[in-house]
């Protein structure tokens, strides 16, 4: 007899106990896909929910390189493949100093859902390292990323695993990490996504996941008929999400009432204006310098160490990393009066903050449908490098859009309950479903 969600989730528990992220990502799927599986029992035969839970391959390895003192650093490389029934594993890179196993396959696993709910052939893989390329010069930037390259090369490819970006990793580190695969496999392909525009990136990419999550946001508001003009929004990171959905949220009339860092928030409470905005990007993407400044520059209140969600919104979209949000934040936001929360991070609420807004019943979206869509535009890159054409700004954007308006329905299709949607249950069987049929479709592999 097949086992249940549960007895399954004891034995991912028992079998890698040091991988609690991992464990947290498996078990919300597993409890959302449960009363489905009562129903239609044949998705449980075959091992199939086993193998959703293995990684079809870790690939971990030794980065050597030599810093800007002539001293030898070495770091861990990885690379998880994590399933491959749909399509190429698809998924970004993270350089980051907590990066471990158990995170990139928590990783891993909640891309190989979003990456079915896209529409869009790709599997779903993550990888990464613990390099940090905090306060490291651009030369060891780019030696780090020529060093996590020349053992990467050989595992990835168009047709075979297509890495992108993720915390840490950017257009500078996409830059190098591309020009070293191009040398060594001497071939220019669609082998990575989130590429420059001036050797194979698509427009938009850059805007994607930001955009996307608000164009989802504006699908949530209007089961609610309710819109984005004039709603204050919180946001947290200053990253590539959340630079892109505050834009985005900003040309919409809603008010960006705060950004982050890991060392504090800046609030604004009337609303940052496009002036903050255009300083936050020069800050972030060529200083590299830390939020702080943005407060300092225009005499905006700052917080060192705070969350962003003390202060009052309506809306809250968490941008910055995993569980960055946990169950007091949860009460908080809601004692405050807000009533959408959509993730841009991947996981960024923990299980008990999403057991807070769904008990409370305000608009709540998982990551892997409302951040989808920078995942999606990288999809639409490698359709564009395969036909050696490039789409307009305008095309990619309406092509991201439609995307955005299919994964909700697709929410709505498994998730309505009564006149609400839940769209964490609705996520999760709508992209299961697609998933478990490619898989069982295949055979036993
Ligand atoms: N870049 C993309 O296309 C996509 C990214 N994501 C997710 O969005 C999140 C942000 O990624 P990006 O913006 O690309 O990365 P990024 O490296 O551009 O920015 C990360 C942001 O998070 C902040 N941050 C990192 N650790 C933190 C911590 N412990 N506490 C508070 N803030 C912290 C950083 O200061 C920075 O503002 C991640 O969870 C990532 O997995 C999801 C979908 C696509
Ligand atoms: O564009 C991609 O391939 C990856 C984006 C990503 O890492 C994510 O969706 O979390």
């Amino acid at each position: 007899m097949a086992a249940s969600p549960n007895q399954l989730l004891e034995r991912v528990k028992q079998r890698d106990p040091d991988q609690p992220e991992f464990h947290q990502a498996a078990g919300e799927i597993l409890h959302s896909i449960a009363p489905f599986l009562e129903k239609c029992p044949e998705y449980s035969r075959n091992g199939l929910l086993e193998r959703i839970l293995e990684p079809e391959r870790i690939i971990q390895f030794r980065v050597a390189w030599v810093d800007d003192a002539g001293e030898v650093q070495v770091n861990r490389g990885y690379r998880i493949q994590m399933n491959s029934a749909i399509g190429p594993y698809k998924g970004g890179l993270r350089f980051h100093p907590t990066v471990n196993l158990g995170i990139l396959k928590f990783l891993a696993f909640e891309q190989v859902f979003k990456n079915a709910l896209t529409t869009l052939p790709l599997g779903g893989g993550k990888g990464g390292s613990d390099f940090n390329p905090k306060g490291k010069s651009d030369l060891e930037v780019m030696r780090f990323c020529q060093a996590f390259m020349s053992e990467l090369y050989r595992h990835i490819g168009a047709d075979v695993d297509v890495p992108a970006g993720d915390i840490g990793v950017g257009g500078r580190e996409i830059g190098y990490l591309y020009g070293m695969y191009r040398k060594l496999k001497n071939e220019v392909t669609g082998a990575m996504t989130g590429k420059g525009l001036s050797y194979g990136g698509s427009l938009i990419r850059p805007e994607a996941t930001g955009y996307g999550l608000v164009y989802f946001v504006e699908e949530m508001l209007k089961t609610r008929s309710k819109a984005l003009a004039g709603c204050r929004v919180a946001i947290s990171g200053s990253g590539n999400v959340a630079q892109y959905a505050a834009a985005k949220v900003m040309e919409l009339d809603g008010l960006v009432v705060t950004l982050s860092d890991s060392s504090g928030t800046v609030h604004n409470p009337d609303g940052f204006t496009q002036e903050q905005w255009e300083y936050l990007m020069a800050l972030k993407n060529q200083r590299r310098g830390r939020i702080s400044e943005l407060a300092e520059a225009f005499g905006l209140a700052y917080e060192t160490d705070a969350r962003p969600w003390q202060f009052p919104c309506d809306i809250a979209l968490p941008c910055a990393t995993q569980n960055e949000l946990d169950a007091d934040d949860a009460e908080t936001l809601l004692g405050n009066g807000c009533f959408c929360v959509a993730e841009g991070a991947n996981m960024p609420s923990t299980l008990a903050a999403v057991d807070r807004f769904q008990a409370a019943g305000i608009l709540f979206a998982p990551g892997k449908a409302s951040n989808a869509g920078g995942v999606a535009v990288s999809g639409l890159e490698m359709a564009q490098n395969s036909m050696r054409h490039l789409w307009t700004e305008g095309e990619v954007d309406a092509k991201l859009h439609d995307i955005m308006i299919a994964i909700h329905h697709a929410c709505q299709r498994h998730g309505q309950k009564g006149d609400s949607v839940d769209y964490v249950a609705g996520a999760n069987i709508a992209a299961f479903i697609k998933i478990a049929d490619a898989m069982q479709s295949q055979g036993v592999v």
